[in-house]
């Protein structure tokens, strides 16, 4: 055997897989801080891709998909596109067999770019305008999701044909998350509520207008939710609902579908979401709910987002001057303009010194970006290397759901790039924003 034969094997005898489940699967660190994600060096697509970088194991990403299809092997599962998308993860989300939820003219544009299969898109959205109705019927999208009076007047008048649709209902769950992101409640803008009958009346107005095919009943209770029981109440309540639907009109919807939310791992030790728990619980209120109402079991979709991406991103940040003053202050070249998920939800993170050997001791370490605003902090008080030092590299995991997503020109900085790491192959799936795309759309 050669020294370039043995080199792998060598290598992978001192890199220690990172078993916390907030990193990509599979992702390994040595005592020399070399991070190895998707079979690549970090530190070095750093070098050559500048930071911020984001990364996205890409192999994590279809381990997850084809984990759900398992779990779930009578379902349709709906990618929720707003966690993470650009054409790439279009196209892996076809591939794999996957619908996909999108939620706006430009959400739509991106599938069709790359001609995302339209019977598998489901359009929501609590404020859709005529261009993304306009957009979705010109496509054929399979589903809409409505989720107001005005829109079925609206899309009654724009349909020719017929269009399937499923009436968003807020089944009066409290999925127990953030405030910013629970859906399942009477007093919040998205659907309508179950209780007060608005939801009801939603469904006898969807039938009296003969161009929209109702199939089923939509119930979404918000994100992060970490309980399978809160996800199975809404279940129970929505079936009771398409029970009442029977009893008054006649109609047995053939379509359930009760959205996504599932929580995903932020810091290492939380606990993982009990997808095989969730996907029996779920079956049999399902059958359950069903049976006791004598109703035919209807074809159950889910539309999991973060769970499918979250753990497969990866942002790496270089440090741009650390100050202790009132605390120790790290610095880095990003910040909320690439997340700002600490800032809107107080949401936690991991960080780890990346390229250089983990010194000991370790001190608190409060890491902040480079915005104008004392709110710009990524991670608070996390125990970091005591001789951290401008100029080094720090990797943030958990970051591929609602980062690029969410992520914004603030101050003028450009959006960081997204590389597609796999199987030892890196793959630029979205470039750095310029100086040049940042003035590009300002022609006054
Ligand atoms: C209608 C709908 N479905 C699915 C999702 C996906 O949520 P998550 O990314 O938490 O799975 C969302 C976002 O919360 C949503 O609004
Ligand atoms: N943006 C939120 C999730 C919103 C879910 C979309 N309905 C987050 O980052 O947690």
């Amino acid at each position: 055997m050669t020294l370039a034969e043995l080199l792998p094997t060598m290598r992978s005898m001192v890199q220690a897989r990172l078993e916390s489940r907030v990193w990509p699967t599979g992702t390994t660190v040595d005592a020399h801080g070399d991070l190895r994600v998707g079979d690549l060096r970090v530190a070095e697509l750093a070098n050559r891709f500048g930071t911020p970088l984001q990364l996205l194991d890409t192999t994590d990403v279809r381990r997850r998909c084809r984990a759900y299809r398992a779990a779930l092997p009578h379902a349709e599962v709906a990618y929720a596109s707003k966690a993470f998308l650009c054409r790439a993860m279009a196209r892996l989300v076809a591939d794999e067999g996957l619908s996909l939820d999108v939620c706006s003219a430009g959400e739509l544009a991106v599938a069709r770019s790359v001609g995302f299969p339209a019977e598998r898109i489901l359009l929501h959205g609590n404020a859709k305008t005529p261009e993304d109705l306009k957009a979705a019927l010109a496509l054929h999208v399979g589903r809409i999701v409505i989720d107001s009076l005005d829109e079925i007047d609206q899309l009654g008048a724009l349909v020719r044909d017929r269009q399937r649709v499923l009436v968003r209902v807020a089944p009066g769950v409290d999925g127990q998350t953030h405030a910013s992101i629970t859906t399942g409640t009477d007093d919040q803008k998205f659907g309508f509520p179950l209780s007060t009958g608005a939801a009801a009346e939603a469904v006898r107005r969807v039938l009296a207008e003969p161009s929209l095919g109702l199939v089923g009943l939509h119930g979404h209770i918000g994100s992060q939710i970490r309980k399978v029981a809160s996800f199975e109440e809404a279940t129970r309540r929505l079936i009771g609902l398409m029970a009442r639907i029977r009893d008054e009109h006649g109609v047995e919807l053939p379509e359930l579908n009760i959205g996504g939310g599932h929580a995903v791992p932020q810091l290492p030790g939380d606990e993982e979401f009990d997808l095989a728990g969730f996907a029996n619980r779920i079956e049999v209120a399902v059958h359950d709910e069903c049976h006791r109402h004598g109703l035919r079991v209807p074809r159950l979709t889910i539309e999991p987002g973060r769970a499918l991406v979250a753990t497969a991103g990866v942002t790496v940040y270089r440090v741009t001057a650390v100050k202790n003053t009132t605390r120790r202050w790290v610095a880095v070249d990003g910040g909320m303009s690439d997340n700002p998920r600490p800032a809107l939800y107080g949401a936690q993170y991991a960080v780890r010194l990346i390229g250089r050997p983990h010194t000991f001791p370790t001190q608190p370490a409060t890491v902040v970006g480079r915005h104008c605003e004392s709110g710009d902090v990524l991670a608070r008080e996390v125990p970091l290397p005591h001789d951290l030092r401008a100029g080094d590299l720090l990797a943030v995991p958990c970051t591929g759901a609602y980062h690029h997503s969410l992520a914004s020109n603030y101050n003028m900085v450009g959006r960081p790039p997204v590389l597609a790491v796999e199987g030892g192959v890196a793959r630029l799936l979205v470039r750095r924003e310029t100086e040049e795309d940042l003035l590009r759309r300002d022609v006054g």
